[in-house]
């Protein structure tokens, strides 16, 4: 879902039953909310969150990707999926994940695509891709390695596991935190953009976003990608989203 206020475009995750779970139509709908922020000069800020209080995003939809057994089907999603974020992580306005719960695997992997990442007090977030036998296949790794701190970056990737908001913030992945009021506190921090032209908006993230612009970037963003959908194959893979999955009798 997206709306439009006050120079803001709101883009919402609305699978609360699946903990804000990315599927193909969220992929369609994020693409075409991306678009419209490029294209709206009234658009100043994008930002993206999740619908209800539990998550912000709970990464791939295991339910429906499950389907996908070879490398080749499971490349076409992720590199669907990893357009669409470098098409985010290259936008020239300013976007902010807007963490409002848990955000694990691929849900951090779309936060990382944002310049700004402010997070509910206590929310949990995890790179946990490694559970499942796979790397980040959206190019989440990539990004991450560009915002932070080698040494932080590899732990998270390597851990696996969920760290609290607090912590993300302390090793400098999460920007600020929220207790209570997050929207209206996500606007009152972007007033300071919202004020400015749309022209020194996009001026700044082209001059920020040059960088990801080579060929070399883009060929490790995709490389990135086609190793995950490498591992996608292995028998671990499988054994570890059936287990995910029948836990909860499906
Ligand atoms: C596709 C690749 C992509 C990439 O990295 O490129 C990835 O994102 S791979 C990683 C995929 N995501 C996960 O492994 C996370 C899976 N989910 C969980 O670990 C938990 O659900 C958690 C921690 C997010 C929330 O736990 P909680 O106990 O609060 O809730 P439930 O587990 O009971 O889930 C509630 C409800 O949501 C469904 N659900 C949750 N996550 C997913 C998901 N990723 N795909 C599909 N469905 C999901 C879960 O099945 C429950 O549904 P119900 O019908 O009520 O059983």
């Amino acid at each position: 879902m997206i709306e439009k206020q006050q120079g803001i475009a709101w883009f919402t995750i609305c699978r609360p039953t699946r903990r804000n779970a990315i599927d193909y139509t969220v992929m369609d709908e994020l693409h075409e909310a991306i678009e419209l922020a490029e294209q709206d000069d009234e658009v100043k800020v994008l930002v993206i969150t999740g619908a209800g209080e539990d998550a912000f995003c709970a990464g791939g939809d295991l339910q429906v990707f499950h389907q996908l057994k070879t490398k080749e089907e499971a490349y076409a999603m992720l590199a669907k999926m990893g357009n669409i974020l470098y098409r985010l992580l290259t936008l020239p306005k300013p976007t902010v994940a807007l963490i409002n719960g848990i955000a694990v695997g691929g849900g951090c992997e779309l936060a990382t695509a944002c310049d700004f990442r402010f997070a509910r007090a206590g929310a949990r977030l995890g790179f946990v891709q490694a559970n499942l036998a796979i790397t980040t296949g959206w190019g989440g790794a990539t990004m991450l390695f560009e915002k932070m701190a080698y040494d932080k970056a590899l732990h998270l990737l390597l851990q696996a596991q969920t760290i609290t908001a607090e912590e993300a913030e302390r090793i400098g992945f999460v920007h600020r935190t929220f207790h209570h009021s997050l929207r209206e506190q996500c606007e009152k921090e972007m007033s300071g953009y919202t004020n400015k032209s749309t022209h020194v908006l996009r001026a700044y993230k082209e001059a920020a976003t040059k960088r990801w612009k080579t060929e070399e970037f883009r060929r490790r963003f995709f490389a990135e990608i086609e190793q995950c959908a490498h591992l996608w194959e292995s028998e671990e893979h499988e054994q570890a989203v059936q287990s995910f999955l029948a836990k909860r009798n499906k």
